[in-house]
């Protein structure tokens, strides 16, 4: 049997990357010289190729992470519409004058940071990518990008098509490695003026001491969830059991914003676990190239395992297991479809992010108790409420620490609409004009006039 040749990390590729993202943003380079409305041709070019070859990097997403076919195809659309959105931002990005005090004349320029490190996790490659390469190119940054060490695959595809796009060499770099050696170097690198980061929030504690201890790079995180969704009694019960399960057993559960957490009034608890327990043990797991399959592997073993360790966790704390609970089948990171009924808060599947098709079904009683208790956690990164009361819907939407909170429906995020943590979910916002903030600096520039007239 050939033995794999080990891969070595050398700071060297980093340096490289690097040096070359410094190059190409250089003063009087082509990147910098270029109107800003050819950066957002060149940004929806890489979209319109992405859209080329959707169904060949469906494939690769799937063969890189285990998504089922039909998400990673999904995961295309969502990822050229950011990529057209951030294009639309180009040449829109504006300063102002200002009315100040004294003879002096006011402009702010909103100019990019520079060259940005940007570090994205393994449960939707692709789309990572996009939210990251949008909001940088549109600034007029340059870009390193290091996909996680579990799916290098689909990010080294879309550095290929941006140099077919016609991105000047340097603008977008691709760099494959571990977390502890290329995302440290990364991270930790003099000629890096920003981090935007996706993952662990353990890890992003990690990037935030590396940033500031290197440069004072500065940093935006998208970081991890237990995010509640609550369910009163005033709605249809099989809409709200279906946006419930939605909102957990997507991308096998491997969502930031996961509905990990499902708030259920006690009102219509038996009936709502009754019929989640059902949907859950129709879903369909299997291999993700198949027609039909709903779930495929977990993305790694040991995610794997760690989900399991969890479930152990919840059946020895107490909840009841009304659907799956272990395994699924003989071969590879399969999980059964779970659903936990009967969790309380003190359980450590109400409390840890598990990351995997686990559905927890907490009972409430009253608002008061409900909002103490979706806010007792050390997450904020979203939010569902089904209800058809529309003071209902404002008085949870408002009380939640949420950076998202959805009424009647759930992760409806857009490129449009701003993502991000409370708490130790992160800090800044992707998408929306809230994440084009990151990667730019305003430059106030103050000239003395003889006189001013109003
Ligand atoms: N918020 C999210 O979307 C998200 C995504 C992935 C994982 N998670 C959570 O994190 C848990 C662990 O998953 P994981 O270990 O794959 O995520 P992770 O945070 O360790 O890895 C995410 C990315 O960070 C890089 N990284 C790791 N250590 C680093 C360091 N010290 N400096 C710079 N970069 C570093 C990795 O190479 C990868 O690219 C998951 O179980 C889940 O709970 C959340
Ligand atoms: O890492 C971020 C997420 O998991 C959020 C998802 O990318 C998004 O909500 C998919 O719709």
């Amino acid at each position: 049997m050939t033995t794999q040749p080990e891969i070595k990390f050398t700071q060297a590729d980093v340096d490289k990357a690097v040096e070359a993202a410094r190059r190409a943003f250089k003063l009087g380079s082509t990147w910098r010289t270029m109107d800003a409305s050819n950066r957002g041709r060149l940004i929806c070019k890489l979209a319109d190729l992405i859209e080329r070859d959707a169904e060949y990097l469906a494939a690769l997403e799937t063969l890189n992470n285990g998504k089922p076919l039909a998400e990673a195809q999904f995961d295309m659309v969502c990822a050229i519409n950011c990529l057209r959105y951030y294009a639309g931002w180009a040449d829109k990005i504006h300063g102002q004058t200002i009315p100040a005090d004294g003879n002096i004349f006011v402009v702010t320029r909103k100019e990019p940071v520079g060259v940005v490190g940007q570090i994205i996790p393994w449960n939707y490659p692709v789309l990572m990518c996009t939210w990251k390469f949008g909001p940088a190119l549109a600034a007029g940054c340059t870009v390193v990008l290091k996909p996680a060490e579990q799916t290098p695959l689909t990010a080294l595809y879309l550095a290929q098509l941006s140099v077919e796009a016609g991105f000047p060499p340097g603008v977008i770099n691709v760099i494959n490695g571990f977390g502890e050696t290329a995302g440290v170097a990364l991270t930790n690198h003099q000629n890096v003026q920003k981090i935007a980061f996706t993952g662990s929030t353990e890890v992003g504690k990690i990037i935030m001491e590396t940033a500031a201890k290197s440069n004072l790079k500065r940093v935006s995180l998208e970081l991890g969830g237990k995010s509640p969704i609550v369910v009163f009694p005033d709605v249809d019960l099989d809409t709200a059991v279906t946006t419930c399960y939605n909102a957990i057993f997507a991308n096998m559960g491997q969502c930031c914003c996961a509905g990990s957490r499902t708030f259920v009034h006690e009102d219509i608890y038996d009936e709502f676990v009754k019929k989640a327990t059902a949907m859950a043990a129709a879903r369909k797991v299997g291999n993700p190239f198949d027609e039909g399959v709903e779930q495929g592997p977990q993305v790694s073993e040991e995610q794997h395992n760690k989900i399991l360790e969890l479930l152990e966790s919840g059946k020895a704390q107490g909840a009841s297991v009304t659907c799956g609970g272990k395994k699924w089948g003989s071969e590879g990171y399969f999980i059964e479809p779970t659903v936990f009924a009967d969790v309380t808060d003190d359980m450590r599947i109400a409390k840890e992010e598990i990351f995997g098709p686990v559905q927890t079904i907490l009972k409430f009683r009253t608002m008061e108790e409900l909002i103490e208790r979706a806010n007792n956690t050390s997450y904020g990164l979203a939010a569902g409420v089904l209800t058809n009361d529309i003071n209902t819907a404002l008085t949870f939407a408002q009380a939640v620490e949420a950076g998202s909170v959805w009424v009647n429906c759930y992760d409806a995020t857009m490129p449009q609409t701003p993502f991000g943590g409370f708490k130790m979910s992160g800090q800044g916002r992707e998408l929306g004009e809230e994440g084009l903030h990151h990667y730019l600096e305003v430059k106030t520039i103050t000239i003395a006039i003889p006189q001013k007239n109003s």
